[in-house]
């Protein structure tokens, strides 16, 4: 609305924004396409059918309203310009929280600053009688010229791309989903030539170790992850050192409790189980690498052309980091497993 009120308050500040946002709701079909991850693509589908909806519910809306009444000026209300107006806010509000609660609100000036998972600065609120304040101030000595970085929070690259467009290298908070399912972590276990009965065959028991991780039972959870702080998804891995675990460990299971068989460190169920388990990891790691369309290899060699769109490039650096992040949780597992070799020689 400010955007079409020539001269309001706010005009000034509308003015100085980005023409543009990279946000992937601009981005054409191909681009979509070649983020290569579906979790992302169905989400920024999802967000593209959001906007087409509302701008047709607008559109039904504002054919009632008088032309002297029209919140827009007169103006077109298409998705484009809602799009715009979305990507404004969700690339440039910040959460704020205080003791009434917390909204996201825009800061100008404030929104200027680029984010960092390092960051030279933050910003602080200040309550007085007069209302709200904010600042930015710097955690250290900044020469002039410097970037002012804040932290935009502990956000993966899913959430950066989708609202701020544009994605971290090596994100530390970023992750890559699968759909827990037996049939799945059967495929690693022959992938990792590991001989045994099917994990769906389990027995009773296991189950209900299953169903208390979450990952069985009336609204399981199926989602987990790899990568983040964890490296991999602790329901993940108890699932598969319990469905790894013969009737004659059962003792040794009951005797752990849920938070010890999901921690990476340590070996709670033996080193034989933990062996199996850790490979079985490498190898769904390698069967999600092995989802994707194109090798890390051939998307560096796109990424050196010159002609990349933007959004092009974006969605190429956004495949990338997960592709690496799938490699990174390969290398560190194999060294766990290397190490656990290198102990039972011992
Ligand atoms: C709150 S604004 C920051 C100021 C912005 N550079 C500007 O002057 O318009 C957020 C936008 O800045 C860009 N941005 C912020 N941090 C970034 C980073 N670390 N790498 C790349 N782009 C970044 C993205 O386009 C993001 O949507």
């Amino acid at each position: 609305m400010e955007r079409a009120h020539i001269g309001s308050f706010w005009w000034p500040y509308i003015c100085n924004l980005p023409q543009r946002f990279n946000v992937p709701f601009f981005f054409t079909g191909p681009e979509i396409t070649n983020l290569q991850y579906p979790p992302v693509i169905y989400q920024v589908k999802r967000r593209c059918r959001a906007l087409l909806d509302l701008e047709k519910e607008l559109r039904n809306i504002l054919t009632e309203v008088p032309s002297n009444q029209h919140p827009f000026g007169g103006q077109e209300v298409n998705a484009s310009s809602l799009g715009w107006a979305m990507a404004a806010v969700s690339s440039r509000a910040f959460q704020m929280h205080n003791s009434k609660g917390s909204a996201r609100l825009m800061l100008p000036l404030i929104d200027m600053c680029n984010h960092s998972f390092s960051p030279n600065a933050r910003i602080i609120q200040q309550e007085s009688k007069e209302g709200t304040s904010f600042s930015v101030i710097a955690d250290r000595h900044l020469e002039e010229g410097a970037d002012i970085l804040l932290t935009y929070g502990a956000l993966s690259n899913d959430i950066l791309l989708l609202d701020y467009g544009f994605v971290v290298a090596e994100n530390p908070h970023d992750f890559v989903e699968m759909r827990y399912d037996k049939a799945m972590l059967d495929a690693a276990r022959m992938a990792a030539r590991l001989n045994g009965d099917g994990f769906s065959q389990s027995a009773v028991s296991r189950q209900s170790i299953l169903e208390q991780l979450n990952l069985e039972g009336a609204g399981a959870s199926l989602q987990v992850n790899f990568g983040g702080p964890k490296l991999v998804d602790g329901r993940l891995l108890a699932a598969l050192r319990v469905l790894y675990a013969q009737d004659s460990d059962y003792d040794s299971v009951q005797q752990r409790n849920l938070s010890e068989l999901q921690m990476l460190d340590g070996a709670p169920l033996g080193d034989v189980i933990e062996k199996k388990s850790l490979k079985t990891l490498v190898a769904i790691c390698a069967l999600l690498l092995g989802h994707f369309p194109t090798s890390i290899t051939e998307d560096e060699n796109i990424l050196k052309k010159i002609d990349l769109t933007e959004a092009g490039r974006l969605a190429l650096e956004y495949r990338v980091a997960k592709k690496k992040l799938l490699v990174d949780c390969i290398q560190a597992l194999s060294r766990r497993i290397t190490s656990l070799e290198k102990d039972t020689m011992q």
